[in-house]
């Protein structure tokens, strides 16, 4: 019966736990793609779309995409390349979470200072292509090898793993985060249409968590100074005010600048600034 109800649907596929999980269901849920997962089953239906959910472990994802078992897909930026993938998959978007750095960690208080120190020892890692292709700069022998290690190859965030661990990181091999990958497998008319639907929606969940709406009011001859500190993503929006020569003005910033920005407008003689959080957009 599942089978038969897969039928014609976009498959998506959605790391079913760790670090990227939650925040794909709250893209789901942002772009309105309606499920129910019973008893966590690995693939569903969506209520309200021609698309079914495939759950599926995050490295797993990009060689279900590029082998097209499954058209769409939500992985790190890591482990596509650590699959081998970049070559079938295309990257619809990057998705601005499950930003983390893969770097080389040796121990803090160790003799080794630098990557040419490890030239010849012994490094662990999960990600044999990533850190092979990286050590075969250094010396063939360094690749990778089990057993005791003299540094490792992991991901690293905030840095708490590495620094528990008495590690530190004496250089970064790649930088990830999250991306949305279609499948380069050609597409029926209808699911490529689809894509863009989905791919557009999501954009406008991410633009909506990273931007918010400023409003404030404005004597005319102070405007241009304002509009240096925040011009908006294409422009401000104005109007007059009912007092004479005064404007309000509403305008999109950066969640991460608004505070400053908040500062310099009132410098610049901005009354009234009010801040809203944006539900969802589209850009
Ligand atoms: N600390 C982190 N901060 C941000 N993103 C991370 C972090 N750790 C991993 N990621 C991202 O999430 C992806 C999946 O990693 P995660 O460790 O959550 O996977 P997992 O499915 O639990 O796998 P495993 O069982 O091998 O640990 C990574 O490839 C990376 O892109
Ligand atoms: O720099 P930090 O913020 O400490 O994050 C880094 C850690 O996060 C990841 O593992 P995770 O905790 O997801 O568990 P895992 O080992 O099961 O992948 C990664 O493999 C590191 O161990």
């Amino acid at each position: 019966m599942l089978v038969e109800s897969l039928d014609g649907r976009l498959l998506f596929a959605i790391p079913k736990k760790g670090r990227l999980h939650e925040k794909c269901l709250t893209l789901l849920s942002g772009a309105d793609i309606k499920f129910r997962r019973p008893n966590r089953l690995d693939v569903c239906v969506a209520q309200n779309l021609n698309i079914a959910l495939v759950f599926l472990p995050a490295a797993d994802i990009p060689s279900f995409v590029g082998k097209g078992n499954v058209d769409l897909g939500i992985t790190g930026y890591d482990v596509i390349l650590e699959s081998q993938m970049e070559g079938l998959v295309t990257e619809e978007l990057r998705l601005g979470f499950g930003n983390c750095a893969l770097q080389v960690q040796v121990p803090e208080a160790g003799p080794i200072k630098s990557v040419e120190d490890l030239a010849g020892k012994r490094v662990v890692t999960s990600f044999d292509v990533l850190a092979g292709e990286y050590f075969k700069k250094v010396d063939d022998q360094a690749a990778c090898a089990l057993g005791l290690a003299d540094g490792i190859v992991d991901l690293v965030e905030s840095g708490e793993t590495m620094r528990a661990a008495g590690l530190h990181a004496i250089d970064t091999v790649i930088a990830t985060e999250a991306v949305l990958i279609k499948s380069n497998k050609a597409q029926s008319p209808e699911h490529d249409a689809l894509i863009k639907v989905i791919t557009k929606r999501i954009a406008g969940v991410i633009a909506a968590e990273r931007y918010v709406v400023c409003q404030y009011n404005i004597h005319r001859d102070n405007f241009v100074a304002a509009e240096k500190i925040c011009p908006g993503r294409r422009a401000p929006t104005v109007s007059k005010l009912e007092e004479i020569d005064w404007l309000g003005v509403s305008v999109m910033v950066e969640k991460k600048k608004i505070a400053n920005v908040m500062d310099e407008l009132a410098k610049v003689g901005a009354e009234d600034i009010l801040v809203f959080n944006l539900d969802n957009c589209r850009v």
